[in-house]
């Protein structure tokens, strides 16, 4: 029986790809395993053509980490799969996290090309948790970002998420709940979610509720006497020629016995039938009903039936918000960019391309949000060596990582680091928010905006300029580099 011991696994630890367990193995016979090592996590382009991303997943990258050892299961199969030897076995028996992990927060704006999350450490440990902390931040980044993309669009609306049933499976469907409800939904129906993140759940009835009375009356009745709160689905048949007249007539019956919240649409067209709903119902005395609307829907439907002046108050959206349905990943990668020599002194490093966009920056380093104090609003984010502090300076030198001519000189700012300790040598050190006040942040990061960056169509791209002293280093890297391979042909 293989589900069984699916359930029965709980640990994430062998959730990572191939390569890394054989580079840890390299490592280790080499005697470098031990080694002082820094991994940045960054992502090159914001996704669905946005200006920002909204950062999520740290809650579930803790969970793993704190929960990051061998069974003796693992090691039986690696032993026998891999055939690695006992002495590696035993390695990986003892393995203890000794990480030091920095990280943007749940619900912090991050940008592309900057650092979201630091790992220090044992380069055995830092390689090993790669895959799982990519697998985690890159799909609840981009499930935050689409979420935050379609809160704009609905403006004071209601929100519910309704994705599970379309989800890639049961953990998408849970964590990706999570994930929008940073990014700006109200509610939830996945009962699980609620139960495990405290996010409100909320729901009306299915059209199979309908099928089953075999005619609308008996069914909102039969739903009406058996709840306080409710939502009728109303275009099983005929939306207005039946559903919501009956509604209302179950409204009425009922009168105080209820709390008549309201008709769901799921069909037709979104914008000619709300509005003829909207009549219906303030003309039969419930100008507080609200109009539920679900199908399909995502930011561009959403804006363009607003454009048409629907009259939709609440949104329920599954499918385009929990697969990412116009952009299924982020592309987060992984790099290290910098390593302890065999001396013990730390080397900077570097991956270079033809893609000038795609030469890494070696070192390590802090991300600063540089807020000018006037408006409250960002100047833009400011990466420099981990040891800079621009809190020290009168005036900051901003300029763009490729066209160095685009710059700017800021003074009178705030600076603000982005990159905070989750763990220090393996114990955790960061105490988490609640799951609301980090979807306060997210909303309230939000506020710092320039609304050219916040436009879903072809935004401005926000600045993220290097400190002098992380230019010049990469300059010389790639210099130094290069004459190298010159001189020695590697
Ligand atoms: N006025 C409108 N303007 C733009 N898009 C709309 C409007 N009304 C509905 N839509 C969207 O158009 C799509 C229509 O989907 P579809 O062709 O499946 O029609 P339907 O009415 O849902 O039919 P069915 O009865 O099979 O569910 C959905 O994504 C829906 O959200
Ligand atoms: O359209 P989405 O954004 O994915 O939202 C979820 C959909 O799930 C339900 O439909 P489904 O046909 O599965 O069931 P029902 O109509 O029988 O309730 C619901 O009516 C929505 O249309
Ligand atoms: O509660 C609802 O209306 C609902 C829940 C899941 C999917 N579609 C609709």
């Amino acid at each position: 029986m293989f589900y069984p011991q699916i359930d029965q696994d709980d640990s994430l630890i062998l959730h990572t790809d191939l390569y890394e367990i054989n580079m840890m193995y390299t490592y280790f016979k080499k005697g470098v395993s031990e080694r002082n090592s820094v991994f940045e996590v960054f992502f090159r382009k914001e996704p669905f053509g946005n200006g920002y991303a909204v950062n999520a997943g740290l809650s579930h990258v803790i969970q793993y980490l704190n929960n990051l050892h061998f069974k003796e299961s693992d090691l039986e199969y690696l032993k026998e799969t891999c055939g690695y030897d006992d002495e590696f076995i035993d390695y990986l028996r003892n393995l203890k996290l000794k990480l030091t992990i920095r990280s943007a927060r749940e619900g912090e704006l991050v940008f592309a090309n900057e650092p979201i999350m630091q790992i220090e450490g044992p380069l055995a440990q830092a390689q090993l948790v790669e895959t799982a902390i990519l697998n985690i931040i890159n799909f609840q980044t981009l499930i935050a970002t689409k979420a935050a993309r379609i809160k704009v669009a609905v403006g004071n609306d209601g929100l519910m998420e309704f994705g599970s049933r379309r989800a890639q499976e049961t953990d998408a469907a849970i964590w990706g709940t999570r994930a929008a409800y940073i990014g700006g939904f109200d509610a939830t129906s996945n009962v699980r979610a609620g139960k495990l993140f405290n996010i409100p759940v909320a729901g009306t009835h299915a059209h199979s509720l309908v099928e089953a009375f075999n005619n609308e009356y008996d069914a909102f009745k039969a739903y009406a006497e058996t709840h306080k709160n409710c939502v009728f689905l109303v275009d099983t048949y005929d939306t207005l020629r039946s559903g919501v007249p009956t509604a209302i007539k179950v409204a009425k019956e009922m009168g105080d016995k209820i709390n008549f919240q309201g008709v769901r649409i799921d069909s037709g067209d979104m914008a000619y039938i709300s509005k003829k709903v909207r009549k219906q119902l303030d003309d039969a005395g419930f100008p507080d009903a609200k109009i539920y609307a679900s199908n399909d829907l995502d930011e561009k439907t959403i804006q363009n039936l607003k454009m048409q002046g629907a009259k939709i108050d609440v949104w329920g959206i599954g499918t385009k918000l929990i697969t990412a349905f116009d952009q299924p990943a982020l592309g987060g990668v992984y790099k290290l960019v910098a390593i302890e020599d065999k001396d013990g002194n730390m080397r900077d490093t570097l991956k270079i391309s033809s893609n000038a966009e795609k030469v890494s920056t070696p070192g390590k380093k802090q991300v600063w949000r540089i807020q000018a104090n006037s408006e409250k609003k960002n100047e833009g984010d400011w990466v420099s060596r981990y040891d800079e502090d621009p809190r020290k300076f009168d005036a900051l030198f901003m300029f763009h990582p490729q066209y160095t001519y685009i710059n700017k000189v800021v003074t009178d700012y705030t600076a603000r680091p982005l990159l905070h300790e989750i763990f220090h040598e393996g114990k955790l050190v960061y105490q988490e928010p609640t799951l609301k006040e980090t979807k306060e942040f997210a909303a309230n990061n939000l506020d710092g905006l320039w609304d050219e960056y916040k436009r879903s169509l072809n935004p401005q791209d926000y600045p993220v300029d290097l400190s002098q002293k992380l230019y010049d280093n990469k300059v010389n890297l790639i210099n130094n580099i290069r004459s190298r391979i010159v001189k020695r042909g590697y």
